[in-house]
């Protein structure tokens, strides 16, 4: 077959954090996620290039590493795929090395190890933006000359040098390759040998820069200060949750008041009858009930994705390290952990960046402890319910304090649950914190533009895809079948609902759950936010007097406050996730270890809710 009518196979591999993803995504208009810490990417991801020649190649974005002698599984992602191992894959026709040209001598040891591989190659100097402006200057010729690969100047998130780039692949595609990776791991003296051929390649090539870059050391010495560098964290986090509140009120107010219009709307159109019932208790009322946070997870994603691309982040997990590192917990444990903000899965995905496997394992056991976004939801209806809306201390809004006490209680308990696994399955050192800190840079408006839209996308998605059939199944549950001609309860107290959770109330009522809560937990297992809607759904058609008042005041009108506060404890700790478990056994390999998590979780979820339950009880919360 023609070598220039096959579909070339391209790969980038690269330092952490050089710029690969973003590079991927302007090779092909992907928009996967890119940020500003090392391990974002930590699997494979395939993507077509459309050259203008009208040639369509497929490119590779891999995690990043140092070496092909990889440690962890992430970095065994990116050996094996340059190495052709992964089952069913040939070789790479092109390797395209992404190199941070404001940080060259990390990654020529890389690049030596590639050419050894012997795939044709090419170096993407990225980040060039950064070296001019710092005045740094690299013989691109002579670097040519020395390491015998065509190279290309980059700045991959402004979308420069991307056609010299494809047209350099192009070329290198028609190169014949040799057949068999030449590659095996060098010892000790080949690995100094290496090192020793790096640095003079590094002093040939590279004149230090004019400006060096100051700003981020003078930042770090504020920032990474052992006390003052927490004190800022913590009253970052506390903004952020402070403003969660306060700035989503007006838009939440007004889509509440759509919501209801919407409502009323529907009502007066729809003949009064089981469609009636249907569009507004279920569908609106249900889904409804979830929409209204989009402003408060937006503004949380806000602070998230700019302090990320800010480089805030990789900060961050340095300040915490001795915390977690008392805990039990690796150094590299912060960003999964981090990334369980937004959603556990990722989160649990992204502890691949983790070598030992113990270590590893811990990570994603307390992992679903983070509160991810779609707790939100669960938390602020509850709080917006019973916590009362006014300042303490002259400037501290008190939903918000409970929020951020919410989210200080997930990250404890992950603290002492990590610390008690260590205690019970192993023991042992942890390794101490490794990772680089990336120099800062300015968040770029449209990409955190781009990146909030992508994140109302997925919430909006998951209320299509994951809360309406839940509701409309709830909605049946709870109205059929009719009560009898003499009932003398309310409707709902005869469907299946609502024998379903008279029958489970038992085993919550110890806890303070009655048996409507009961029945928003069971669809609330596939996703947290369900139980929203469903509580939506079951006052809607409980209360039917209610129905078009909103849902938190409905609650404050039916729950004690110990009945609200045993609620939040149980979402603290409860696995109410089916697709963080899939991903759990998916990523431990071990069915087992998925039943202690599950275990666990329910375990502690009952505890807290038990004791929050009795305490609030005994000091006249009942
Ligand atoms: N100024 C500038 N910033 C860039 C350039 N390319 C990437 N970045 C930024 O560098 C950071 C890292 O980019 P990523 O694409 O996530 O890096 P990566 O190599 O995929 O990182 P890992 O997946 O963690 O290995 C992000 O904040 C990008 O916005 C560039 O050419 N110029
Ligand atoms: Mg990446």
């Amino acid at each position: 077959m023609d070598v220039a009518l096959k579909t070339a196979r391209v790969a980038l591999v690269g330092n952490p954090n050089s710029g690969k993803t973003a590079l991927f995504n302007a090779l092909t208009g992907a928009h996967q996620k890119v940020a500003n810490y090392a391990g974002v990417t930590v699997e494979r991801k395939e993507g077509l290039i459309r050259a203008t020649s009208g040639r369509t190649m497929s490119v590779l974005d891999l995690p990043g590493t140092y070496s092909l002698r990889a440690r962890s599984p992430d970095e065994e992602v990116t050996r094996d795929a340059v190495l052709g191992r992964l089952a069913g894959e040939t070789p790479p026709d092109v390797v395209v090395c992404v190199a941070d040209a404001t940080n060259l001598r990390l990654v020529l040891r890389l690049i030596l190890e590639l050419k050894a591989v012997g795939r044709p190659m090419v170096l993407a100097l990225n980040m060039y933006d950064i070296a001019q402006r710092q005045g740094l200057r690299i013989d691109l010729e002579r670097l040519r000359a020395e390491l015998g690969v065509p190279i290309i100047t980059t700045v991959a998130t402004r979308k420069r040098g991307i056609d010299d780039l494809v047209a350099a692949i192009e070329d290198q595609a028609a190169v014949a390759a040799v057949t068999e990776s030449q590659w095996r791991s060098p010892d000790a003296a080949e690995l100094r040998t290496a090192a020793r051929e790096a640095e003079r390649i590094m002093k040939a090539c590279v004149r230090p820069p004019e400006r060096p870059d100051t700003l981020t050391g003078r930042i770090d010495s504020v920032l990474l200060h052992p006390v003052g560098g927490l004190l800022i964290l913590f009253a970052l986090l506390f903004v952020m949750f402070q403003a969660v509140f306060s700035w989503a009120a007006p838009v939440m107010d007004g889509i509440e008041a759509g919501i209801a219009w919407l409502g009323g709307l529907v009502a007066n159109v729809l003949p009064d009858g089981l469609l009636q019932s249907l569009v507004v208790d279920g569908v609106i009322s249900g889904v409804g009930s979830v929409l209204v946070f989009l402003p408060q997870i937006l503004i949380l994603f806000l602070f998230i994705i700019a302090l990320e691309d800010f480089g805030y982040m990789a900060r961050a997990a340095f300040l915490m390290d001795k915390i977690m590192g008392g805990a039990g917990l690796h150094g590299r444990a912060f960003i999964p952990l981090l990334s369980s903000f937004a959603c556990a899965i990722p989160g649990v995905m992204a502890a691949r960046v983790i070598d030992s496997r113990r270590d590893r394992l811990t990570t994603i056991l307390v992992a679903p402890l983070m509160t991810c976004s779609a707790r939100i939801p669960v938390y602020t209806l509850i709080i917006a319910a019973f916590i009362p809306n006014e300042t303490v201390w002259g400037f501290a809004n008190l939903q918000g304090l409970v929020m951020f006490g919410l989210y200080a209680a997930g990250i404890v308990s992950a603290l002492i649950v990590s610390l008690l696994i260590r205690k019970v399955f192993w023991r042992g050192a942890v390794e101490p914190f490794m990772m680089e800190l990336p120099a800062y840079k300015t968040p770029d408006l449209r990409s955190v533009g781009f990146n909030l839209w992508l994140r109302a996308k997925i919430f909006l998605t998951r209320a299509g895809r994951i809360i309406l059939p839940a509701v409309i199944i709830l909605w049946v549950l709870a109205t059929f079948p009719y009560p009898p001609e003499n009932a003398t309860l309310p409707a709902i107290d005869y469907s299946f609902a609502g024998m379903l959770g008279r029958a489970l109330e038992p085993i919550f009522a110890p806890i303070g759950f009655n048996w409507q809560m009961v029945i928003a937990l069971i669809p609330g297992m596939a996703a947290r936010e369900v139980a929203v809607a469903a509580l939506g759904t079951t006052y809607a058609i409980a209360d039917a007097e209610n129905a078009t008042g909103l849902l938190a005041s409905t609650l404050a009108s039916h729950w004690s406050l110990a009945t609200a506060l045993s609620f939040l404890a149980w979402y603290i700790f409860a696995p109410q996730c089916v697709a963080t478990l899939g991903v759990v056994r998916r990523e431990t390999n071990s069915l087992k270890w998925t039943w202690i998590m599950i275990g666990y979780m329910f375990g502690l979820a009952y505890l807290a809710s038990f004791a929050t339950y009795h305490v609030a009880v005994a000091l006249g919360g009942g």
